[in-house]
């Protein structure tokens, strides 16, 4: 894909000769070089488009330009996607394909077993760089910047960043979603009177994955933030509010400062109150907080066509920020699951399974967790989600720890190198076990190795170790909602893996339907932001996007044999838990 710079740089060199018997020979071999790129760029539309679209195989840094199947004077909307492992920028047009993307995977800080961070500075300039980079890809395809009408973001939830509200600096690394460094600290909270109650108000259960104890860890450890909140000068936010507060200017932003987020994400900080969508005082009294040393960002719509404010620096300085979603928020939206009864699972760093429940949140006794799935015209629609701490993560780990594999895309054939897990299970538990299992005393533990395991059997585990909890989640799910789902939605980088979903189908014993074009979280984050201007108007325009050519996995595997395999997965995390 990096051919077409390359050729365009050789253009310019060849205009510049100046000899006269060369001039023919010159524009010769220019004419030559254009209808080649012409030829490159036709089928790199061709084989994109066969590929579902932007971004398929996930890993590496790497830009994204499809051939637009529309005419060049149509709207479009950008849309940031600020995950875990990368940053991308995708632009969508109103079909919801994606015509120029770019994505950077950016830095992954583990100081210490249990902590993970990453340098908030590092994320803004990631995300700038991948605008710049689209956009740039974008005008090369004959686009006008100007046809871009509005920007999206769509954000890893629960990671937590603290600033000087005057400055705008950052006073700590971000603390991610998946560290667990508080986990002393939530063990102390959960003996404080009231624990049992804080899941009726905000939905979550206490753990060290919502932003509430990652906050507290810093205010007892980090010198700069207790001053900062001593002083009354503490902002905290998760990334959407860094996001829209960096990307307006920070305190030379509109106001002093652009200081917002919405439900998706401030309802994944255990401050936000479900009902009323707003900070309740009595939740930041449970923590021990005093509200006015703390700036917490207004709680606005996920789609506003004014709150966001706009782009301040780059190459879409002046356009309006007008949607904004928490990433598996913004993929159910994608998935175009609007209605109650809808759900879609996303296979990224985590694993995330969505259900819509409509206008009043449901409160999970089985191990799910009650969140906002968006909230556009003031009618806020809600969810059940079941949270996996590690799925991509793992592949990742076999990538990056163990040397197993050179790339995520290998997981597959290595996996399929093998019949079955020949007696592997392994327990991701790198942060402890989230839903429906909340076990905080249990790592990552692979158990029933014997000298007949190969590489293959541990690719296979990892694999299945997803699969295995969203079984889990969908039991739970079944019993809070009294209702089975009969298909499954999916998309996030693992998906990719064709092993995984007839895996995933087997367990589950229903069919699993991955779309063609599987950047469904930036496609979220592009309607957020659409709606506010005017580019879509309602959920049945929205019908048609993305609808046909996906892959469908109709379960395969006798029942009795995938009861038997989650049995022995069950077995297993009985097995390990306690051993922290
Ligand atoms: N072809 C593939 N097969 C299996 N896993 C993949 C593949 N490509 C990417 N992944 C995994 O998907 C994850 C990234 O997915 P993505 O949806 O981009 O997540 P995030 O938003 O968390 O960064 C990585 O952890 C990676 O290991
Ligand atoms: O990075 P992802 O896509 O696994 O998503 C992270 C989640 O938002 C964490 O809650």
């Amino acid at each position: 894909m990096d051919s077409i710079p390359v050729k365009a740089a050789a253009v310019n060199q060849v205009e510049s000769t100046d000899s006269a018997p060369a001039n023919q020979q010159v524009l010769d071999l220019l004419q030559s070089i254009q209808q080649n790129q012409q030829r490159l760029e036709q089928r790199l539309g061709e084989l994109e488009r066969n590929q579902g679209g932007a971004s398929q195989s996930g890993d590496a840094t790497a830009h994204h330009d499809t051939l637009p199947s529309t005419a060049h004077d149509e709207t479009f909307v950008g849309a940031i996607d600020q995950g875990t492992t990368s940053s991308r920028f995708l632009i969508f047009n109103k079909e919801g394909e994606p015509v120029a993307s770019h994505q950077i995977e950016f830095k992954q800080i583990y100081p210490h077993p249990g902590w993970h961070e990453h340098d908030p500075e590092e994320i803004i300039t990631s995300v700038q760089l991948c605008m710049d980079e689209a956009v740039k890809l974008f005008k090369r395809r004959g686009y006008s910047r100007d046809s871009i009408k509005a920007v999206g973001i769509t954000n890893q939830r629960e990671t937590t960043v603290v600033w000087d509200k005057n400055t705008g600096e950052p006073l700590y690394n971000a603390i991610v979603w998946t560290d667990t460094r508080s986990s002393a600290l939530v063990r102390e909270l959960k003996t404080r009177s009231g624990a049992d109650k804080l899941q009726d108000k905000c939905g979550l259960p206490l753990s060290t994955y919502p932003s509430v104890s990652k906050l507290l860890w810093m205010l007892e450890n980090v010198d700069k933030v207790k001053q900062a909140y001593e002083n009354g000068t503490l902002a905290f936010g998760t990334i959407d509010a860094w996001l829209v507060y960096k990307l307006n200017g920070g305190p030379q932003g509109r106001d002093g400062g652009v200081f917002v987020s919405e439900p998706t994400n401030a309802s994944r900080t255990m401050f936000m109150n479900l009902e009323t969508l707003d900070y309740d005082n009595s939740l930041i009294d449970f923590f021990g907080l005093k509200r006015d040393n703390i700036r917490l960002p207004n709680i606005i719509r996920s789609s506003d066509a004014e709150a966001y404010g706009s782009i301040a620096s780059g190459s879409l300085t002046g356009v309006s920020i007008t949607g904004c979603l928490g990433d598996q928020s913004a993929a159910l939206v994608g998935q175009k699951g609007f209605t109650p009864g809808l759900a879609k699972n996303t296979y990224g760093t985590g694993c995330f399974l969505l259900y819509n429940v409509g206008e009043k949140p449901v409160i999970s006794k089985h191990g799910l967790l009650a969140t906002v799935a968006f909230n556009f015209d003031g009618t806020p629609i809600y969810a059940l989600e079941g949270s996996i701490a590690v799925a991509g993560q793992g592949i990742k780990f076999l990538q990056n720890n163990l040397g197993l594999i050179s790339s995520s895309a290998e997981i597959n054939d290595l996996a399929a190198s093998v019949e079955d897990n020949g007696g592997c299970v392994f327990v991701t538990a790198f942060s402890g076990l989230f839903a429906p299992y909340w076990i905080d005393d249990v790592r990552g533990t692979i158990l029933g190795i014997t000298q007949y395991t190969q590489k293959g059997h541990v690719a296979r585990a990892t694999l299945e170790a997803t699969c295995f909890q969203t079984k889990a989640i969908l039991n739970a799910m079944e019993k809070d909602s009294g209702k089975a789902l009969t298909e499954l939605a999916v998309d996030g980088g693992m998906s990719n893996s064709d092993l995984c979903m007839q895996t995933q189908s087997d367990l589950i014993g229903i069919p699993v339907i991955r779309p063609k074009m599987r950047e469904t979280t930036a496609l979220g984050a592009a309607i957020a932001a659409g709606f506010a201007v005017g580019v879509w108007k309602s959920f049945d325009e929205l019908k048609e996007l993305n609808r046909v050519g996906g892959t469908t996995f109709e379960p395969k595997m006798p029942a009795e044999k995938s009861a038997e395999m989650f049995e022995r997965w069950e077995k297993a995390v009985k097995t390990c838990s306690g051993f922290v």
